[in-house]
C-alpha cells in the first residue's frame, strides 16, 4: 500500500490542506531521483491533511492558526562575522554543558555563553550578537580551539530531521570524533536561505582537513518540500541522518517548546484536535504533522536511495547513546572514535552527558531546553494519537527496515 492510499484512508475525511509532497508509489528506493518532477497527470491528488492552504514548508500559518508563535526567525550570522565559528566550527565542548542543577558545577560566565546556544534549536541573530558582546570573536567559550587551517567545504552529511528528536545531542556527540567538523547552529540553508546561494552556505562551513566530513543540522529539512531536491542538486552522495522519536512524545516535546515561549496558547488537548468529541485530529497543526514520518520520507525517497539515509531511534539515542552513535559512524564511514567512555548518565539531568574531555575539567550536558519536562498530557488523547499514528508508523516500519516499538511503550512522557 503506498503511503498517499494510506494517507487518503485515514485523513480523507478529516479536513483539507493539500499536503504539498508530490507522492508516488515508490518501487523501493530510487537510486536517480527524476530529472525533473513528474508531470502532474501522473501525481496522485495531494493528501488532505487539514485545513485549507498549502504551504510549501513548515507552515507558520498553521502555528499562528493554532495560537501558537510563528517559529523563531532564526537566521545564521553573516559569514565570516564575529561569532560565526570562527575557528572552524568549535567543538562539541561549545553545546554539551556542565548541568545547571549539580551544584558542584557552577557556570561561569564564559560556559554560559554555550548554554545559551545549546538551549535551542537554532541560534538567532539575537543569540550571536549577544554572544559576540559577551564573547569578543570566539565562540568557544574557554574551550581548547582548533587550528583554523583547512578549506571551508560543503557538508558530505547532514542531520535533516526531525524537530525534537534528540537532534542537538546526536550533532554535539559526533562533533567529538576528530574527523568531523559541525556548524553549532542551524544554517537552514535548503528551507529558509536558499537564496542566498550555494557560497554563502559554504562559507558558513568550519573549515577541514582533508579526510575530515563537514556536517550540520537543520531538522525543518525532513518536512521541507523543497529540501530533497535542492540537497540532491547539491550532492546527490550526501549522507543524510534523521533521529526519529515516537511521534506522540515528539509532539508533546514541540508543544512544550512552543509553550515555553508562549506560555497563553491554548492546551495540547484542544490543539490536537479538529473535533474532539468526533475524535477528528488536527494533523495540519504543525506538531502533529511532523510526526507522521511515512509521509515526510517518501518525498526524500523520491530523490535519495534509502541506502542513504541513517534512522537513529531518538529513544536509543538516549538510554544507549554509544550504541547509536556506533551506528552513526560506521554509516559515515568514521572509525569508532565516540564509544561508552564519552558518556555517563547524569542523574540531575536525567540524561546522557559528555564526560569531560581530556584537556577540560567540565562535564558537558546538553542545555536547559532538552529534556524539558513536559506538561501532563490527557491520558485519553494520548491513546487516541498513539492510535493515530500506528498505521503510519507501521507504514514508515515498512519503508525503512526498522521497527522503532513505539507500540510498546507503555506511556509518553
Ligand atoms: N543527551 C541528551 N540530553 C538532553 N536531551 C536529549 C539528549 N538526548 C536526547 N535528548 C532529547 O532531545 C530532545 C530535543 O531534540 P532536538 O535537539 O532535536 O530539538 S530541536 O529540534 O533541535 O529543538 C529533547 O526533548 P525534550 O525532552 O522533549 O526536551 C530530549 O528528550
Amino acid at each position: 500500500m503506498s503511503v498517499t492510499y494510506l494517507c487518503y484512508s485515514l485523513l480523507g475525511g478529516s479536513g483539507s490542506l493539500q499536503f504539498p509532497l508530490a507522492l508516488q508509489e515508490s518501487p523501493g528506493a530510487a537510486a536517480e531521483p527524476p530529472p525533473s518532477p513528474p508531470p502532474p497527470s501522473l501525481l496522485p491528488p495531494p493528501v488532505r491533511l487539514g485545513a485549507p492552504s498549502q504551504p510549501p514548508a513548515p507552515p507558520p500559518l498553521d502555528n499562528a492558526s493554532h495560537g501558537e508563535p510563528p517559529e523563531s526567525p532564526e537566521q545564521p550570522a553573516a559569514p565570516g562575522t564575529d561569532g560565526w565559528l570562527p575557528s572552524g566550527g568549535g567543538g562539541a565542548r561549545d553545546a554539551w554543558l556542565r548541568t545547571p542543577l549539580a551544584p558542584s558545577e557552577m557556570i561561569t560566565a564564559q560556559s554560559a555563553l554555550p548554554e545559551r546556544e545549546a538551549q535551542e534549536s537554532s541560534t538567532t541573530d539575537e543569540d550571536l550578537a549577544g554572544r559576540r558582546a559577551a564573547n569578543g570573536s570566539s565562540e568557544r567559550g574557554g574551550a581548547v580551539s582548533t587550528p583554523d587551517y583547512g578549506e571551508k567545504k560543503l557538508p558530505q552529511a547532514l542531520i535533516i530531521g526531525v524537530k525534537k528528536g534528540g537532534t542537538r545531542a546526536l550533532l554535539e556527540a559526533i562533533r567529538v570524533h576528530p574527523d568531523v567538523r559541525a556548524v553549532g547552529v542551524e544554517p537552514h540553508f535548503f528551507d529558509r536561505n536558499y537564496e542566498k546561494g550555494l557560497e554563502w552556505y559554504r562559507n558558513v562551513m568550519p573549515k577541514t582537513l582533508d579526510g575530515q566530513i563537514t556536517m550540520e543540522k537543520t531538522p525543518s529539512y525532513f518536512v521541507t518540500n523543497e529540501a530533497p531536491k535542492r540537497i540532491h542538486s547539491m550532492a546527490k552522495d550526501i549522507k543524510l541522518i534523521v533521529v526519529v522519536r515516537n511521534p506522540v512524545t515528539r509532539a508533546i516535546s514541540d508543544y512544550t517548546q512552543t509553550l515555553s515561549k508562549k506560555p497563553e496558547i491554548p492546551t495540547f488537548e484542544v490543539l490536537a484536535f479538529k473535533n474532539r468529541t468526533l475524535g477528528l485530529i488536527d494533523a495540519s497543526w504543525s506538531a502533529i504533522r511532523i510526526g507522521i514520518y511515512a509521509l515526510h520520507l517518501e518525498n526524500w525517497l523520491q530523490y535519495f536511495p534509502l541506502s542513504q539515509i541513517l534512522f537513529v531511534s531518538g529513544e536509543r539515542l538516549i538510554v544507549d547513546p554509544a550504541g547509536e552513535m556506533a551506528k552513526v559512524q560506521d554509516f559515515l564511514g568514521l572509525k569508532r572514535v565516540v564509544t561508552e567512555k564519552h558518556f555517563y548518565f547524569n542523574k540531575t539531568k536525567g540524561f546522557p552527558c559528555l564526560k569531560k574531555p581530556e584537556d577540560s575539567s567540565t562535564p558537558r550536558c546538553l542545555g536547559k531546553s532538552k529534556g524539558r519536562t513536559h506538561p501532563r498530557i490527557d491520558p485519553d488523547v494520548i491513546h487516541r494519537l498513539r492510535k493515530f499514528y500506528k498505521p503510519f508508523n507501521m507504514m514508515f516500519y515498512q519503508m525503512t527496515g526498522q521497527d522503532f516499538q513505539w507500540e510498546q511503550e507503555e506511556g509518553d512522557k
